[in-house]
């Protein structure tokens, strides 16, 4: 296959690019990286910004998960149908990068002294993205068909609701989202794999 992902054991910033190939029918290989052999330097040192993950597609290489969505948006007609979808597209994952830097610093910071307060505040987070979804009558972020954006969107709430099962009770447009995304076929199947089941979401145990 054309694609090779490298990044650690967990599903992290590698959930939603995933979830994006599975549904578009893509094969890719996958390099784990074990985070003892991280440390000592060799690899970290290759890597544009000292960082994972990393998707390889030919000879391209390219680091910055949202970069590789766009990517990936752009090699499989999933990044709108013209300019001004493309640029709400952009938008929209760029809001829902929002909600990752807010979930990340709870889980790598703050989880425990933070968790009541990130879902207590939450509704407020997420009554964007339904308002924006109730708007469009595919029910998709943007347009007619499925983006980039959908798939990091859908994600990130997957992770929510582990950490707040009731989380989407009052959002009745994005639950409709979630079970939309989760209803299609290729990504029903590897929502059900043992790849996808055996990685935790994120790096310290914590979800
Ligand atoms: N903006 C980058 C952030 C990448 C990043 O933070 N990578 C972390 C791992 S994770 O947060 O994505 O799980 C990393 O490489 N950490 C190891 C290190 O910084 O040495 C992206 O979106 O890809």
């Amino acid at each position: 296959p054309p694609y090779t992902i490298t990044y650690f054991a967990v599903r992290g910033r590698c959930g939603a690019m995933r979830i994006m190939l599975a549904d578009q029918g893509q094969e890719w290989k996958e390099v784990v990286v074990n985070f003892e052999d991280w440390m000592k330097g060799d690899l970290k040192a290759t890597c544009v910004f000292g960082q994972l993950p990393k998707i390889q597609d030919g000879d391209l290489e390219l680091f910055q998960s949202n970069a590789i969505l766009r990517h990936l948006g752009r090699n499989h007609g999933a990044y709108g149908s013209n300019n001004k979808e493309a640029a709400q597209i952009d938008m929209m994952n760029d809001g829902v990068e929002d909600l990752r830097l807010k979930y990340a610093k709870l889980i790598y910071q703050e989880y425990d002294t933070g968790k009541e307060q990130y879902i207590k505040d939450l509704p407020s987070h997420l009554s964007k993205f339904e308002a924006v979804i109730a708007k469009n009558k595919s029910g998709f972020l943007v347009g007619d068909k499925v983006s980039f954006a959908d798939y990091s969107l859908f994600e990130v709430l997957l992770n929510h609701q582990v950490l707040c099962p009731a989380c989407l009770d009052t959002l009745p447009a994005l639950k409709a989202f979630v079970a939309m995304m989760s209803a299609r076929p290729k990504i029903k199947a590897f929502l059900d794999s043992d790849d996808y089941k055996k990685l935790p979401i994120n790096g310290n145990g914590k979800q």
